[in-house]
């Protein structure tokens, strides 16, 4: 079985794929400085909560936050036995490589994400993923990332509202009742709500028309369904594209050394 690790700068998920299915989703904060050890008990108390018996035999991780790694490599070879893939690393191959500047490093989310969308939608995509930063990620009809867009994530720009004015308390993003909000709160969501709705819509619009191919947009990560509710934003919402797209990294990886 794979243990698929997806590790963004606010949150890390853990999944169990069985080949068919996924067995559950674990998550936790990420933090550099958990051990392997501090891994394995919260993921051993985890599974035996849910009553799963998992025979993990394979492990790849995708981090946008490098300092991770150490730990989790660590983590897989004390408690599986077996040395994780990572995403983004030379020996790790992805379906199709990514045509962008020399020298970017594209983060290995949306690495895997473009992965996971190609194998699922085809071709000429927008992935949008709201996650610590929103994404948009341009799937070429080949299934290579060309490039997109990063824009601040969402709870990143209503914390920042907060930090920077002393009158601004912290809420959550929630879509408001109203666009005129009458009320402190229902202003910031108001901004912040259709603000983002906007924001996607225009960059969606300016890719769509730079790209001049008829293009899909696949929307992504833990708010995409709130954001769904606006307008329509997305032509469809795919919830775990990040941890499929391990799956279809994992799956060409073990192909290809099987050759
Ligand atoms: N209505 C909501 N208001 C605030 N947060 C929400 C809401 N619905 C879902 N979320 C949050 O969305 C997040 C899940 O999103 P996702 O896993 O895509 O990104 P993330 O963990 O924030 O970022 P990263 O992957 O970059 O670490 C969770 O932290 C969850 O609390
Ligand atoms: C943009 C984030 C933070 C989104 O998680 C991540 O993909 C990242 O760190 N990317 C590196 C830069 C790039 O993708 O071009
Ligand atoms: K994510």
């Amino acid at each position: 079985m794979l243990l698929a690790i997806d590790c963004g700068n606010t949150n890390t998920v853990f999944s169990i794929w069985d080949g068919k299915e996924f067995l559950c989703t674990l998550r936790t904060s990420t933090h550099h400085a958990r051990t392997a050890d501090a891994y394995f008990t919260w993921f051993s108390t985890l599974i035996n909560h849910y009553g799963i018996k998992p025979d993990i035999t394979d492990v790849i991780i995708s981090s946008t936050v490098p300092r991770v790694v150490f730990n989790l490599r660590v983590f897989a070879d004390r408690f599986f036995g077996c040395r994780p893939m990572v995403v983004g690393k030379p020996e790790c191959l992805l379906p199709h490589a990514p045509r962008v500047d020399p020298g970017t490093q594209v983060g290995p989310d949306r690495l895997v994400n473009t992965a996971g969308a190609f194998d699922r939608h085809g071709g000429d995509l927008i992935v949008v993923d709201f996650g610590t930063a929103t994404t948009f990620d341009v799937v070429a009809h080949d299934g290579a990332y060309v490039g997109g867009g990063i824009a601040p994530g969402v709870n990143l720009s209503l914390e920042a509202l907060h930090m920077a004015a002393a009158a601004l308390p912290h809420v959550d993003v929630t879509k408001p009742p109203k666009v005129i909000g009458t009320n402190t709160v229902d202003c910031m969501q108001s901004g912040v709500f259709w603000g983002y709705v906007g924001l996607v819509n225009g960059i969606c619009a300016r890719i769509r028309a730079e790209y001049e191919r008829p293009m899909r947009i696949i929307g992504t990560g833990g708010l995409a369904p709130l954001f769904a509710q606006g307008e329509m934003l997305f032509d469809e919402i795919d919830d775990d594209l990040t941890m499929h797209g391990l799956t279809v990294i994992h799956d060409h990886n073990k192909k290809a050394e099987a050759q």
